[in-house]
């Protein structure tokens, strides 16, 4: 095996191009067979292996610069920097990070897990390189799916303009996570699949290379000739017209053309941008064949290409993804709005249903978000489905053009609280404070699915302004659906367990850990009250009044961070009313990114747990007797 001697980027530059297409399928196979275990991003992975081989056999890392855009197609560069026998811990607490991380190697020079970043990226280090008069390569690696995202069309602008020598590979699999959408994406099939073009292309350079440049009529309509005929036929044009030089596009499965193409790219002075063709999945025939499927893959059986089933009862996003199909049944005026996750946010059935009210704008949250106003400013309403975490992306648009103009767009934010195994790029727990802060929003959080249900049909319902509802990356609970739909009374909590020893103000998923805990301390003969703060904003004033007459110690909890949350809502509800002597702790998240592992693993790790919760109970339980 060639691979068991790749610890580092220069045991491979000796290799012959023979061995190197054998290290290829060599990484493929130590690819299907390490994530047939751990899951994770397989089709992507699979598709850049000999991208990820021709860049570490021509250039030296980590002095010439990698920046893998995303970071999820990472996996082939770990491997060949090091970090081979640690596959066993992929996504896992402690192990190895499924995306790029600086403190896991020197060679990781950019970190992402969000996309499109890495063409500013590779602009900021071009910069800083050339101020301090170095001359290492930079090379930003960006997906056909990422390079749908503002940021990447942003610096490109800039790009173009400074024309400092970098390098863009264009890793083009057609593909986002589902089929890639939009005009760049179909601009992008034209330069593929148009043999018309690549053909009159490589005719027209040959004839060109032939008429010697040295004056007279005959040279001077030539050149023209070429400048016309770029614009014409030759491929790439936008991206020439924007300051880069375009090669491609070039079989990104073929290493000897792939290395020469690459080799050819090192000589252009400026900028230069390289369109390179892959399969996503390419190698392992279940992930060929649905590398939409495949993209970030649950633990399978190799032979069968069999993925484990997900297990339990049905996942918030599914029940989400139902009911607004429900709903939109009854109103014409619901239109879905994703940014490139229409599976991830379960849309893919309303897709089906609705062809025509669902609309997949690419990664684009900024857009997404804008697009929404506009939408409801012409009386639609508009429903902004979208991860918390990339919900980040769009805070100025959510600020200035939706809660500004108060304008009735409906958020469902999918993977609010820690995600797991993608750890702390895509933790959705920043939400409630960022959202919490905004005039005109009203934030909500379910205590189950069926609850959900309710507030979808209460976001719909409601006519004064943006409304949002954040659930979990997790199943239900299996609670029975109630029938039929009902808003509820904006900015109500509800008390689920009585109790007069301390009060629990508890945030969506929280509320189970809360239950537990109770039960506990039920046994110590204390009574715990637990509240569902189903409104994180506006907060249910006249319960928390109550509380404060009772002058019971007081626990918030929430899946989310500590600076600016739920807790911080109350304890400013409290300083605003003057009530000073209250004993209230605040539990949540702490200020700090929380690596990946699983949930279960990240709540420990935080506290966020019913022993943690009893004992904190317990804690204040004497001061309280104390104050009486
Ligand atoms: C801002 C942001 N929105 C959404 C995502 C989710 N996401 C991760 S990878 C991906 C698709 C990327 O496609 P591409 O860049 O073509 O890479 P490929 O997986 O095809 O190799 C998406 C939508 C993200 N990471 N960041
Ligand atoms: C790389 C990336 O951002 C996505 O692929 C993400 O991993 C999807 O997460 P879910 O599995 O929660 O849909
Ligand atoms: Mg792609």
């Amino acid at each position: 095996m060639l691979l068991e001697h790749i610890n580092q980027p220069q045991d491979l530059k000796h290799l012959t191009i023979e061995q190197l297409e054998l290290l290829a399928e060599e990484t493929r196979q130590f690819l299907v067979e390490k994530l047939s275990l751990t899951g994770g991003h397989l089709s992507s992975n699979l598709g850049v292996v000999e991208l990820t081989i021709a860049l570490h056999y021509l250039y030296n890392s980590p002095v010439d610069k990698f920046i893998f855009d995303v970071g999820h197609q990472s996996y082939v560069h770990k491997m060949f920097t090091g970090r081979m026998n640690q596959f066993d811990t992929l996504r896992k607490y402690q192990g190895l990070c499924g995306f790029v991380k600086r403190s896991e190697s020197e060679h990781d020079v950019w970190e992402a897990g969000h996309s499109s970043t890495s063409l500013s990226a590779a602009m900021g280090m071009a910069v800083a390189r050339d101020l301090k008069g170095e001359d290492n390569k930079i090379i930003a690696v960006i997906g056909d799916g990422a390079l749908t995202g503002g940021m990447a069309f942003e610096a490109m602008n800039h790009i173009g303009h400074e024309k400092k020598n970098m390098m863009v590979i264009l890793n083009d699999n057609e593909m986002s996570i589902a089929p890639n959408v939009g005009a760049m994406h179909n601009y992008l099939g034209k330069i593929r699949s148009d043999k018309h073009y690549v053909k009159a292309k490589e005719e027209v350079e040959y004839l060109l290379k032939k008429i010697p440049a040295i004056g007279g009529t005959l040279a001077k309509t030539m050149e023209k000739l070429k400048d016309s005929l770029k614009y014409m036929l030759v491929s790439g044009v936008i991206f020439e017209e924007l300051g880069f030089t375009y090669l491609g596009p070039v079989d990104g499965h073929n290493l000897p053309l792939l290395l020469e193409t690459l080799k050819q790219a090192e000589k252009v002075e400026g900028p230069v941008m390289v369109h390179v063709l892959t399969l996503k999945g390419k190698g392992y025939l279940p992930a060929e064949a649905d590398s939409f499927a495949w993209h970030g893959a649950r633990p399978y059986k190799v032979e069968s290409g069999k993925m484990l089933k997900a297990v339990g009862h049905p996942m918030y996003t599914d029940v989400f993804g139902n009911t607004l199909i429900e709903l939109a049944e009854q109103d014409s005026r619901i239109i879905a709005v994703t940014p490139a996750m229409p599976g991830g946010s379960g849309l893919l059935k309303f897709a089906a249903q609705f062809p025509n009210r669902m609309v997949d704008v690419g990664i684009a949250e900024q857009h997404a978000a804008t697009f929404c106003a506009g939408l409801a400013s012409e009386g639609m309403k508009p429903v902004f489905a979208v991860y918390s975490t990339f919900l980040q992306r769009a805070y100025d648009q959510i600020v200035h053009d939706i809660c500004r103009a108060n304008l009735n767009v409906i958020f469902a934010i999918d993977r609010a609280g820690f995600v797991g195994e993608d750890g702390e790029t895509h933790h959705g727990v920043y939400d409630i404070a960022y959202l919490r802060s905004i005039p005109n929003m009203v934030l909500m959080m379910p205590k189950d699915e069926n609850e959900l249900r309710h507030m979808l049909k209460t976001s719909v319902d409601y006519d004064e302004g943006p409304i949002a509802v954040r659930y979990p990356r997790t199943n239900g609970l299996g609670v029975p659906m109630d029938e039929p739909l009902k808003s509820i009374p904006i900015g109500t909590w509800e008390v689920l367990r009585p109790g007069d020893s301390a009060v629990v103000l508890a945030v969506g998923p929280m509320i189970g850990i809360a239950l537990e805990a109770a039960e506990q301390l039920n046994k110590d003969g204390l009574q715990l009250r637990v509240v569902n703060a189903r409104f994180i904003k506006p907060m249910d004033e006249a319960m928390l009044l109550q509380i404060s007459k009772e002058n019971l110690p007081i626990i918030t909890l929430e899946e989310g961070t500590t600076l600016g949350g739920f807790g911080s809502g109350v304890l400013e509800f409290y300083a605003n009313q003057n009530r000073h002597g209250l004993q209230i702790k605040i539990l949540g998240v702490p200020d700090y990114f929380v690596e990946h592992g699983s949930v279960k693993e990240q709540r420990q790790e935080v506290g966020l747990t019913a022993e943690r919760l009893v004992s904190e109970v317990k804690a204040l339980m004497p001061r309280k007797r104390q104050h009486a």
